[in-house]
């Protein structure tokens, strides 16, 4: 059967499936999260650049005040912002307030990137001419350092990155005392990014999928070996692509502020080697033909180091 929590290198128990938080409205989420862990939801998603962590807060409180559960029996995560990049307590004392908490359960670098802290907007600066404002110097290993202090505070009960690629974590993992609990990266059958899954996997990082569905509006629902796979199972493509993460031993993510679809989103089923090897066969074509598909990727123009992205301008540390 499949499991429905992992265990991290901090002896925590993660659920395998969990809520975002991504793009849902103020005025929808906070009634998406109260469902949520009304339905089964224990791990709920959010970050402070999502600039709805207090509806996110309030929808946790509202659950815990009807009884459906404990503080303490859910997995909150939120992510530090680039502004806050050399300010990492700050932006994490911030992201607690917003969502009326005393502490979360994991803290994430959301980007790899250092925005001006000073610039003409808290989440996202922009210079005149329309670009992001970047500050190109920046370390993402001294956020790091400041990532790991937070750890004596009990205001972050673990720490990790997202969207981080393998020479990325190398250049972290040469500086660091603690490894990154996490990766959070895009992950489905149209980008697997095995290179990195299988670093983090050697590493002991535990990887969480995001957009597992396409993100917005769910484009590979329609994919059609996700359609295949379905087919045979007897079930829906939503429960096949969140379930090839959970078969690939992988948290997955999935946004909703639909009730019928928060709910079948917990449903997960057990792919056997052949319907993986649909996906899988899928995903190296995908591959080899260089038609991988990623769909968040924003305009930092930065180079990342993913072997699907070698665009961008390199930051210092020569990525
Ligand atoms: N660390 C990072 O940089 C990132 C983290 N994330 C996290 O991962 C989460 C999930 O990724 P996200 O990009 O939001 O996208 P998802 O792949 O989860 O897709 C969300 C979209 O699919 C729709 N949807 C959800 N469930 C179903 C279903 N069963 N059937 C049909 N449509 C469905 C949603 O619509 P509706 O809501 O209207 O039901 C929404 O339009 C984010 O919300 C966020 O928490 C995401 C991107 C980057
Ligand atoms: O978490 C989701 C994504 O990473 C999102 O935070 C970014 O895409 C952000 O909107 C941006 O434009 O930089």
């Amino acid at each position: 059967m499949a499991p429905s929590t992992f265990k991290l290198s901090t002896g925590q128990e993660m659920p395998a499936v969990g809520l975002g938080t991504w793009q849902s409205a103020p005025g929808e989420v906070a009634a998406a999260v109260t469902y949520a862990l009304k339905t089964g939801y224990k791990l709920i998603d959010a970050a402070y650049c999502y600039g709805n962590e207090d509806e996110v807060g309030q929808g946790i409180k509202a659950a815990i005040d009807a009884g459906y559960v404990k503080r303490e029996e859910i997995f909150v995560v939120t992510k530090l912002w680039n502004t806050y990049a050399t300010r990492v307590e700050v932006g994490l004392d911030k992201s607690l307030k917003a969502l009326g908490l005393d502490y979360v359960d994991q803290f994430l670098v959301h980007w790899a990137v250092g925005m001006n802290p000073e610039g003409n907007d808290d989440r996202f600066p922009k210079l005149a001419d329309g670009s992001r404002d970047i500050t190109w110097d920046h370390d993402h290993t001294a956020t790091w350092k400041q990532m790991e202090a937070l750890l004596a505070t009990g205001k972050a009960k673990s720490i990790g990155v997202c969207n981080y690629s393998v020479p990325y974590l190398e250049q972290l993992l040469k500086k660091a005392e603690v490894v990154p609990v996490v990766n959070q990266i895009e992950n489905h059958p149209s980008l697997p990014q095995q290179e990195v899954v299988d670093f983090c996997n050697a590493k002991g990082i535990h990887i969480v999928a995001y957009s597992p569905l396409g993100s917005t509006g769910g484009p590979l629902l329609k994919s059609e070996p996700v359609v295949k796979v379905a087919e045979r199972k007897g079930t829906s493509p939503g429960t096949v692509l969140l379930s090839y993460h959970v078969a690939r031993g992988t948290t997955v993510l999935a946004k909703s502020v639909t009730e019928s679809r928060i709910k079948s989103n917990l449903e997960i089923v057990d792919l056997d080697a052949d319907d993986l090897k649909i996906l899988t066969d899928y995903s190296d074509a995908l591959t080899k033909e260089g038609k991988l598909e990623r769909y968040v990727y924003p305009p930092f123009g930065i180079k990342f180091g993913f072997p699907d992205k070698p665009e961008g301008r390199s930051m210092p540390n020569g990525v």
